[in-house]
């Protein structure tokens, strides 16, 4: 009985199928009459006519844009194309069901678009558009036999008629700059590096790596407001494009990041990369020949970067018109073992053949050349920053000027917090006091907090840290005994050395003394205004270097 139901619906559908198909032909057949006839007794006239007339009731205009143009040498796949197909990559997965997968260009990305004669919609503002994919198929070829050049693959845009203002005005704006951003959002960040030129070397002048930096500003300890700070002034950069147009700058801006080694000046730079997916050109000025051959590399860079000079106060002589004597005095007042290293970077960087000029720096950062390619951040970092030319780093050149300093208990906080997951524990007081008599970079302080094994747990690794502290406090303090001493030695000698200068000084007496006292001062007025001047400048800064002293034994140690 049941076999027999189905077999009579079985028998009802294929009649009913064949029915439509009966209806289907009956309607093709009578469209093929209507075209034959109307392409025989209308006269061409006619048919223009009637054509005009469909053309100008036709409520619809139709956009394209082919994939590529150039001539029949030389074809390159327009950018509008590239930016539709990642404009509509979202809209293409959500409603398209035949679908085509490419990877994008400098990209991890699959970026999904629609397969031919497939349709999605999309609205903005209330405008209401659509999208489809096409393709030409040049008269005798089957389409397996293309090549690139013969591929006629476009994307036809449909609207109203009456939105024609908007559309093209505003809408294509809208798709245009929306799949640039998805694409400069999505592509492999890189870090470039120039090399040197040689004669008649073609190849490019900046070399890349995939940028992989995984610095972030959570991860970079410091001020709490001043980190804040930076990174507004940072988000708002890179949205004032019509800012800067109408304040008629270019739209650059440059920071100055200060302080001494390892106290996260590389690590900021990173942070800011990745905060505005910027890519990275570090720049090596010594192996720059000239300042033309600076220029091409400025020009080579592309928009949405960060432009590094590293160590600027160890990059050639870019001291300019500077006072010599100057910068003697400041020398002077270095650490022995900072000044041999400061001397070491200056000399490897003198070898160098480079004829970069102080003028060419400053044209570099801020010359007509500097605005191409727009959105970039030019970051100088330095050790001394008292020893670069003011004209270097005044505002409007270095806009921001960032102070990176030794790891205070804030940040001790947030490095615990980092490296070992702990916000408290009963060594914390302790670790504050000593940070506040001693100062450790905050790259000392992560080292000793970073577990090295699975056995040294955050117990571990505090108490490491506070006795790293204790030690450096112990060698400051033999260190400021030990110069204490040699100060008190040299003292003595100088004063041995001025009993058997003068004569009769076996029997010295308080007279002799008061003698010898005048003798210096009568030395101390021959001298020139501009000595004692200095010298006064370093008993004033006798207090702050003993201070240094101390902090460089610790950084030694
Ligand atoms: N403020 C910080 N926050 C978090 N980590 C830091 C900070 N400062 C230093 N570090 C750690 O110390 C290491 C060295 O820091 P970094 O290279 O950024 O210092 P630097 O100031 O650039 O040193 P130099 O002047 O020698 O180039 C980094 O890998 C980072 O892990």
């Amino acid at each position: 009985m049941a076999i027999s139901i189905i077999q009579a619906v079985n028998k009802l559908k294929t009649m009913k199928q064949r029915e439509k198909c009966g209806n289907l032909g009956f309607i093709l057949a009578a469209l093929m009459f209507v075209w034959t006839t109307y392409k025989s007794f209308f006269p061409s006239q006619i048919r223009i006519f009637l054509n005009m007339i469909h053309r100008y009731t036709y409520p619809y205009v139709h956009i394209s844009f082919p994939e590529y143009q150039g001539d029949g040498f030389y074809q390159y796949k327009t950018l509008a194309y590239k930016a539709i197909e990642r404009y509509l990559h979202k809209k293409s997965s959500d409603q398209a069901r035949f679908l085509k997968a490419g990877h994008a260009p400098d990209s991890d990305t699959i970026v999904l678009s629609i397969e031919e004669n497939e349709e999605v919609s999309d609205e903005f503002q209330g405008i209401k558009v659509r999208w489809a994919s096409r393709q030409l198929t040049p008269k005798g070829q089957s389409i397996s036999l293309y090549t690139r050049g013969d591929e006629k693959r476009y994307f036809r845009l449909t609207f109203y008629k009456k939105h024609r203002e908007f559309v093209t005005n505003v809408y294509l704006k809208h798709v245009l700059e929306e799949g640039k951003q998805i694409a400069v959002r999505e592509r492999r960040r890189k870090l470039y590096t120039n090399r040197k030129s040689d004669v008649g070397n073609r190849t490019p002048m900046w070399s890349q790596v995939r940028f992989e930096h995984p610095a972030t500003f959570d991860t970079l300890v410091m001020e709490p407001k001043k980190k804040k700070e930076i990174m507004d002034d940072l988000i708002n950069f890179s949205k004032a494009k019509e800012y800067y147009a109408k304040i008629g700058k270019a739209w650059k801006r440059g920071y100055l990041l200060y302080g001494p080694p390892g106290t996260g000046k590389s690590t900021m730079i990173a942070a800011m990369a990745n905060l505005l997916n910027y890519d990275v050109y570090d720049l090596e000025l010594t192996s720059v020949k000239d300042n033309s051959e600076l220029r091409k590399l400025l020009i080579d860079t592309s928009g949405r970067s960060i432009i590094v000079i590293e160590d600027i106060d160890c990059s050639l002589d870019l001291t300019g018109q500077r006072d010599q004597r100057n910068t003697k005095t400041k020398e002077d007042k270095k650490d022995p073992v900072e000044k041999i290293i400061k001397t070491k970077k200056v000399e490897d960087n003198n070898k160098s053949s480079s004829q970069v000029t102080l003028s060419g720096l400053l044209n570099f950062i801020d010359g007509l050349w500097s605005a191409c390619g727009g959105e970039r951040l030019i970051v100088f970092t330095t050790n001394y920053v008292e020893d670069l030319d003011p004209a270097l780093i005044r505002r409007g050149r270095m806009d921001k000027h960032i102070e990176l300093s030794y790891c205070r208990f804030e940040a001790f906080k947030d490095l615990a917090k980092i490296y070992l997951n702990i916000e408290s524990h009963e060594l914390f007081d302790k670790v504050g006091k000593l940070l506040e008599e001693i100062e450790m970079t905050p790259a000392d302080v992560a080292e000793n907090l970073m577990p090295k094994s699975t056995e040294e747990d955050a117990d571990f690794c505090v108490k490491r840290l506070v006795n790293a502290l204790e030690q450096a406090k112990e060698e400051a303090r033999l260190k400021a005994e030990e110069e204490e001493r040699l100060k008190a030695e040299k003292e003595e000698k100088k004063k041995q050395k001025q009993k058997q200068d003068s004569p009769g000084s076996e029997v010295k007496g308080t007279e002799t003394v008061a003698a010898d006292q005048e003798k210096e001062n009568d030395d101390h007025e021959v001298k020139s205004g501009e000595t004692v001047a200095n010298e006064a400048k370093e008993n004033t800064h006798s207090v702050v270097d003993s201070a240094e002293t101390v902090t460089d034994e610790v950084k030694e140690n």
